[in-house]
């Protein structure tokens, strides 16, 4: 297998969102959840995200494990390595964005990376280094709110700065609208100034082409989807991927029952779980009782046992930022976030112990914890459900298994419904 790219994603949610946009630039992509053990048995491809739960872990793990992927990619000839982060930069200021980004950019040999989250597809544009969500900024967006990261400066040349150990210039709009030659030569003169990074503004797709065009040759870049897209058009024009992949992996229906956990607090899954109740059963988990001692794991497995034969449940412990809050404040948030997601694993494990196969996930931590539970090791790419979310089909398993993995900001109001009969 000789890759024309290689992705390391911080989580698995942003790792599917990646290898969906790949796939419909037209490269044959596979999503791994960690650096294979056997990578024998993994079909040929173009190109391949490695998946890690690295985003809210400590900072030097983060960048171990980032190490060890990156250096796996390049064993398979991957000259260009992507670090995915999230669209909307999600990291504090011990990082994980700075220190993964400075250590793989060390280990590329590269002087300086070109960085940006920007993701038009679903609203998010950098403009003068400011990120924003729709038409408002980063810190004025709901991801000022979020249970483990909350964003609350939309200036990513400052919010960079404070998390990496070198400097952070900017490559601007009206550069980007030079063209490739002018971003190169941006990027040059910013390393000769001694910075290590540079934000750069993308408003549309064709500013991601850009871009794309102007680091393809370079070893080592960080961004979100819309990068994505703008290398996948580099290397399509240069003769790699262009057939064809998307939806490619579908394969037969897996049967079996369906269901939807979500862990996500956002605003678009605060409202896709409210809209499911017209749809499905759905429990929403009593997290204080569960932070207490409560057997919530087994009183959801009962609510779902009693269900899912005649249909798909939701089983969600998504709540509003003011309740997020309380239960952080009487436990911490770390505690609260690691029960919740290992409860959510547990409840997932014992669903498909009991016969469910298309399993619909809300949340990126709450995916990790999910998919490791269940020890799945690889994706194959399927259709597109949502705006970076797509089907996935598990590889290397004797019984497949469809999942959905959705950022919690993805999707719209009838998200949940949606993606299950897509995976019918
Ligand atoms: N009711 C709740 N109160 C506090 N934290 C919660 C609640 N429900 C879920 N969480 C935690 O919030 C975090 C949500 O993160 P994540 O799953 O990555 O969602 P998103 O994709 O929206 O970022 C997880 O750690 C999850 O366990
Ligand atoms: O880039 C994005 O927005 C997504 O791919 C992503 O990483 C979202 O993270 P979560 O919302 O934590 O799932």
């Amino acid at each position: 297998m000789s890759l024309a790219l290689g992705c390391v994603a911080d989580d698995y949610t942003g790792a599917s969102d990646l290898a969906n946009t790949l796939t419909k630039a037209g490269l044959r992509t596979i999503q791994t959840i960690g650096v294979p053990e056997d990578d024998r048995a993994l079909p040929e491809a173009d190109a391949v995200v490695v998946a890690l739960k690295s985003r809210s872990i400590p900072a030097d793990e983060a960048v171990a494990r980032s190490r060890e992927a990156e250096r796996w990619l390049r064993a398979r000839g991957a000259a260009h390595v992507m670090f995915k982060v999230c669209s909307t930069f999600d990291s504090t200021d011990a990082g994980n964005i700075g220190p993964v980004m400075d250590a793989l950019r060390a280990a590329a040999g590269e002087r300086i990376a070109l960085v940006t989250p920007a993701f038009p597809e679903t609203g998010r544009s950098v403009y003068q280094g400011n990120l924003f969500v729709g038409s408002v900024p980063l810190n004025e967006s709901p991801l000022k709110d979020h249970p483990l990261n909350p964003m609350r400066d939309a200036n990513l040349v400052r919010v960079l700065a404070r998390q990496s150990a070198g400097a952070v210039g900017l490559i601007d709009t009206a550069t980007v609208a030079r063209g490739a030659e002018a971003v190169a030569a941006r990027l040059d003169a910013l390393a000769e100034e001694g910075k290590r990074a540079a934000i750069a503004d993308a408003i549309f797709d064709s500013d991601l082409e850009v871009l794309g065009r102007a680091i393809i040759a370079k070893k080592f870049s960080v961004g979100a989807s819309g990068l994505g897209l703008g290398l996948a058009r580099a290397l399509a024009a240069d003769g790699r991927g262009t057939r064809d992949a998307a939806g490619a992996a579908m394969g037969e229906p897996v049967g079996g029952a369906a269901a939807c956990l979500a862990g996500s607090c956002s605003q678009a899954t605060l409202q896709q779980v409210a809209a499911a109740e017209a749809q499905m059963p759905v429990l929403r988990l009593d997290t204080a009782a569960l932070l207490a001692g409560a057997d919530a794991v087994g009183e959801a497995l009962a609510f779902a046992e009693a269900r899912l034969t005649a249909g798909p449940v939701l089983i969600a412990s998504s709540a509003t930022p003011e309740a997020v809050r309380a239960l952080q404040a009487e436990h911490g948030v770390d505690t609260v976030g690691h029960a919740i997601e290992a409860a959510l694993a547990a409840i997932a494990e014992g669903l498909v112990a009991r016969g469910v196969r298309r399993l619909v996930v809300a949340g990126g931590e709450t995916s990790g914890a999910v998919v490791d539970r269940l020890g799945l090791r690889a994706f194959l790419l399927g259709p597109e459900i949502a705006a970076g979310v797509p089907i996935l089909r598990t590889a290397g398993r004797p019984e497949p298994m469809l999942l959905a993995l959705k950022s919690g900001n993805f999707g719209g109001p009838d998200f949940f419904g949606r993606a299950l009969d897509m995976m019918a």
